[in-house]
């Protein structure tokens, strides 16, 4: 919980105790066999008792398990009323053995109420007494063995969870222990330590000290994700269906059922959504940069729009970004923040999205506003937008490589820069939110897209989504070699530059060419020029390219006592030639510091840049 505290969700906004129980039901109908009531936090909820009750009338459907993870510290008072109305699992989390770092951790006392809730439930046979600890680095992971310990005499699992990476909680991959590091701390003080078997859709790897009366696992969430075994649905508190816990891709099912769609219909739209339940989650430091749902928000709070206007708008901006903007987009730009979005480009005008969904402008670079956006633009003016347009390029966008659209309101991005693939609409199952044009439904109530048309819409969708490998890693991560095959040849250069700067002495020797060692400015020149036809030898994922000339010049500057040194690179190829032409740069660099070290080691190489670059899928570059 942040200090400043959340803002809580109005209460008409949740789902209602009788809404809790028809989606479950539902659920338990097409095959869910365990629910898991988590947070925010299941025990502040009034009617709790009340839906345990009555999903455990769902037994006969086919519901086999109901538990809750839970903070406990109101537990040892509930938990008898609990386990009547039907409860059979518990999760307790607990970070801490200390009371006084509980409190830090959670900025409130309860440490003691806590224990009493794990004993409880280990008094009531509530088998297996879970408990959840995260370790972070500084934290509390040199209690990592004392909570081993703890299992010694305790029936309890705990398990050791990867800290994760959520809006607002300030992760970095410092904080975060990954589960080997973990495991090397525990087997130092227990080596026969003992791995236990886990069932498939497990969320931990369980372990044993032997002869102790408890367990322990490690949730490797991180650094070893267990999205293979992956069988688990969540919904939000709003009602919101999320089928996987780090997706922004939300359907509210809340406002499906208060609309008064069929079972059917929401059959079908649980049945798109689970359908792009991807492999497996983004990878680690992707995770981090993602905007995601706090935990404690993935109960209660509002956050997706809503698809009555969004599957309108969505298509609005799609098609002025296709047709609307009237000639073709030449250029996609990522904005350089989080949550600026994308920058599309056309000969007349350009238009700017928010990748959180949040807005949506479309820009003339003309003096009219482009149809089919321009109710949306009424209020800003020419200058401003302009303004924008030159803040957004001179604060350095990345560019987004390729560009695939799936349908009227659905398309991939991918960056190679970042090495990324972005999804615009994401897996399509979540109202395509990355274009939506304002979040006040009121001022689109004219709009009457339904959500079965929506649904339909989006149902047609390919299902597996063919994102082009256009990046250096594969799909497990590793490195890899671009394919150029399916690219034509064009004509490219690049031009690099870079400095050595040698000092007054070593200067007056290379001017007058007195080093002992020859000719510097040949040499290195030579060097140069071999330097770049080695290039693809030496840089591992560089593609070997036939070019077709090679310039090294170098030029005295008397003043800094320096050598610049100037390469242009060209070829007509698939692929760019900045690699060649930076190689270049350095290996003459490095001759003039080889053949002058032995006179003085106070040299330095600096400034190596890629100075133009021309031809190529990207267009042309110029350092400014
Ligand atoms: N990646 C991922 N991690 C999850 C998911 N659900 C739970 N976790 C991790 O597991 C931790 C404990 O969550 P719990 O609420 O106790 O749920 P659980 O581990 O699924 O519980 P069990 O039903 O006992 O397996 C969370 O803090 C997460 O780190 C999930 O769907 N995906
Ligand atoms: C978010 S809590 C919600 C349930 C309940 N309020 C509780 O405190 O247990 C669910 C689980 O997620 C864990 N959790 C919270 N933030 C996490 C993070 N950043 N990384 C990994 N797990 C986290 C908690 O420790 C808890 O075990
Ligand atoms: S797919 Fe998503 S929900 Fe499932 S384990 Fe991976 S991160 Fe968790």
């Amino acid at each position: 919980m942040p200090e400043e505290g959340v803002d809580l969700t109005p209460k008409n906004k949740l789902l209602s105790t009788e809404e809790i129980i028809t989606l479950s039901r539902l659920f338990v109908k097409e095959g869910i066999e365990k629910i898991r009531l988590t947070g925010g936090e299941p025990l502040i909820r009034k009617d709790l008792l009340e839906i345990i009750g009555a999903l455990d009338t769902l037994r006969d459907a086919g519901l086999q398990k109901i538990s809750i993870t839970t903070n406990a510290l109101t537990l040892s008072k509930k938990l008898q009323q609990l386990k009547t109305a039907g409860l059979d699992q518990i999760n307790i989390s607990l970070d801490t053995l200390l009371p006084a770092k509980f409190e830090f951790i959670t900025r409130r006392k309860g440490w003691n109420k806590v224990i009493e809730g794990i004993d409880a439930a280990l008094e009531e046979e509530m088998h297996p007494v879970k408990v959840n600890c995260v370790v972070m680095r500084g934290i509390n992971e040199e209690e990592i063995c004392d909570f081993v310990q703890w299992t010694q005499d305790k029936a309890i699992d705990v398990r050791f969870i990867e800290y994760m990476p959520f809006d607002g909680n300030k992760w970095n991959s410092k904080k975060m222990v990954p589960y080997q590091e973990m495991l090397g701390i525990i087997r130092a003080r227990w080596p026969d330590l003992e791995r236990l078997s886990d069932e498939v859709s497990d969320t931990s790897k369980a372990y044993r000290v032997p002869g102790f009366a408890g367990q322990i696992g490690f949730i490797t969430s991180m650094s070893d994700n267990f999205c293979g075994g992956c069988n688990r649905v969540r919904i939000t508190a709003d009602g919101n269906l999320k089928v996987c816990l780090f997706g922004n891709a939300e359907v509210s099912l809340r406002d499906a059922l208060r609309s008064g769609t069929s079972e059917a219909e929401l059959l079908e739209i649980i049945g798109a959504a689970v359908k792009r339940k991807k492999k497996q989650h983004a990878g680690m430091l992707s995770l981090a940069k993602m905007k995601n749902r706090p935990m404690i928000l993935i109960d209660n709070k509002h956050q997706t729009v809503m698809p009555k206007y969004t599957a309108k708008y969505a298509q609005c901006h799609i098609k002025s970004a296709t047709e609307g903007m009237k000639s073709p987009i030449y250029n996609i730009k990522l904005c350089p923040l989080p949550g600026q979005g994308f920058v599309f480009y056309s000969e007349n005008s350009y238009m700017q999205t928010q990748y959180d969904g949040v807005s949506c402008r479309h820009y003339s670079k003309k003096t009219s506003n482009v149809s089919g956006d321009k109710e949306h633009h009424q209020d800003t003016k020419e200058k401003d937008q302009q303004k924008q347009y030159t803040n957004l390029e001179s604060d350095g966008v990345t560019d987004i490589d390729t560009m695939k659209y799936w349908g009227s309101d659905y398309y991939t991005f991918v960056n190679t820069n970042n090495q990324k693939k972005l999804k615009g609409a994401d897996s399509g199952m979540n109202p395509p939110h990355a274009f939506v044009q304002n979040n006040n439904p009121s001022k689109y109530s004219d709009v009457d897209t339904t959500y079965s048309e929506h649904y339909n819409r989006i149902s047609q969708l390919p299902s597996e989504i063919d994102v082009p490998e256009l990046t250096h890693i594969d799909q497990e991560g590793k490195a890899q070699m671009v394919s150029v095959g399916h690219k034509k040849d064009t004509l490219r250069t690049a031009t690099a530059s870079g400095v050595i700067t040698v000092g007054k002495e070593v200067f007056h020797l290379i001017e007058s060419n007195q080093v002992k060692k020859g000719d510097v400015l040949t040499v290195a020149k030579l060097a140069g020029i071999m330097g770049a036809k080695q290039c693809s030898n030496l840089i591992p994922l560089c593609h070997n390219i036939p070019l077709n000339s090679i310039e090294v010049e170098l030029s005295l500057d008397a003043v800094s006592h320096s050598i610049l040194i100037e390469a242009t690179v060209s070829s007509s190829g698939k692929t760019g030639v900045e690699m060649e032409a930076l190689t270049g740069v350095t290996i003459a660099a490095l001759t003039v510091y080889d053949m002058c070290k032995a006179v003085t080691h106070k040299m330095v190489i600096h400034d190596i840049k890629l100075l133009s670059k021309s031809g190529g899928q990207r267009g042309d570059y110029k350092y400014k």
